[in-house]
């Protein structure tokens, strides 16, 4: 048997890059067993697909139950599935499907819940696309949350800036941007709608790689994954497609694959994914405070107008001031409800103290 390649793997369509499939090479699997991906989680079940069955884009998912001694181990681990993550099946005689194991992560965005616990969002992911229109929806300070929320999460961000064509001047909102960004993070600026934006994301959109859209609601993530994907993708109702089970609904298809082989992933998750930061990843997205802030001549220093500041020369006062937003967000995050509660009444207290005090001062 000729070893073949990459390019023609049907688990390309699905998502596999190099790295995974080294690792699937390694495991020796038996004829019953294959690699899979997650693309839904429910209750019970989970809904995979395996490249096989691949319609015109996305693959018709499969359901399938965990293996009991895979949902011990995850237990044991304090982790639970998360869409995007690839696995191994086994199909039983009777026809049952079994989801048996899953493999190591390479990427991983992520939430916290109310009591500071992280969930797996979405796995093995290259590139988040951080969607922002160049109208109402541009502002600086989201996009830093965004890209905190997706620094050390091992994907690469790009911020893709929609509504070209409505901005009256792209160079400046653009010159904007370059002076709070990261160089290393890139950038570009187009119309969503036009079919061109394939052409101008080709970069990230080749055979084998994920990507996730990010960016608050209206920012242009629907139109611009029709565009992407060269067609509308129907929301609601029932498809063409039948598989004998009945109809699929384009809603229960998260991944879905592009013309030029690359995988999207859009799920509810995703969607709703709030730019939340946690302590370390705040820190490396704004690095550039972090390494010039050790020269400040105060080692307290907040680079807002004390003498000797090495960072207030460098970077731009809102970046500082939303850095310090973040961070103090963030504190409250990490305080239990009745230290959250205690603060809040201090607030309170604080700013009809305050109020009061201008009041006074007004004479009213
Ligand atoms: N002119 C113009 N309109 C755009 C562009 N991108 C998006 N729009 C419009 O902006 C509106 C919102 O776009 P959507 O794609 O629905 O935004 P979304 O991010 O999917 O929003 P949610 O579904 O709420 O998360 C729609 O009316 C789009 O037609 C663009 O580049 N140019
Ligand atoms: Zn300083």
């Amino acid at each position: 048997m000729t070893e073949s390649t990459l390019a023609d793997d049907p688990l390309l369509d699905i998502g596999l890059n190099p790295a995974t499939r080294q690792l699937l090479a390694s495991l020796s699997l038996d004829a019953h067993t294959r690699p899979v991906r997650v693309t839904e989680i429910h209750r019970e079940t989970v809904r995979l697909i395996d490249g096989r069955h691949t319609a015109d884009a996305g693959a018709a998912p499969m359901s399938a139950r965990l293996l009991p001694a895979l949902v011990r181990e995850l237990a044991e681990a304090g982790d639970a599935l998360a869409v995007g993550d690839w696995g191994l099946a086994r199909q039983d005689p009777d026809g049952s499907l079994w989801l048996t194991d899953f493999l190591a992560r390479r990427s991983a965005l992520t939430r916290r819940d109310g009591d500071g616990r992280r969930h797996v969002i979405v796995s093995n992911v290259d590139t988040a696309f951080i969607v922002m229109g160049l109208d109402d929806d541009f502002s600086l300070r989201r996009l830093e949350r965004f890209l905190a929320l997706v620094e050390g999460s091992g994907v690469q961000p790009v911020v893709v800036l929609t509504k070209r064509d409505l901005c009256p001047d792209t160079a400046h909102a653009l010159a904007r941007l370059q002076a709070r960004l990261p160089a290393r993070v890139p950038h570009l600026a187009l119309d969503a709608r036009h079919p061109s934006a394939s052409v101008l994301l080709a970069p990230w959109l080749q055979p084998g790689q994920t990507l996730v859209l990010l960016g608050s609601s209206g920012a242009g993530k629907s139109t611009l994954t029709n565009a992407l994907l060269g067609r509308p993708v129907q929301d609601t109702g029932p498809t063409r497609e039948h598989d004998g089970r009945g109809k699929h609904t384009t809603t229960s298809r998260s991944l879905h694959r592009l013309p030029g082989g690359a995988c999207l992933i859009d799920t509810p998750g995703v969607r709703t994914l709030r730019p939340d930061a946690d302590a370390d990843t705040l820190a490396a997205s704004f690095d550039d405070i972090a390494r010039l802030a050790p020269a400040c001549h105060f080692r307290d220093c907040q680079h807002g107008s004390e003498p000797g500041c090495a960072v207030r020369p460098a970077v731009e006062g809102d970046r500082v001031d939303n850095f310090h937003k973040l961070q103090r967000e963030l504190q409250r995050d990490h305080l239990g409800p009745l230290q959250r509660r205690a603060q809040l009444s201090m607030w309170k207290a604080r700013s009809r103290a305050s109020r009061e005090r201008l009041r006074l001062k007004r004479g009213a």
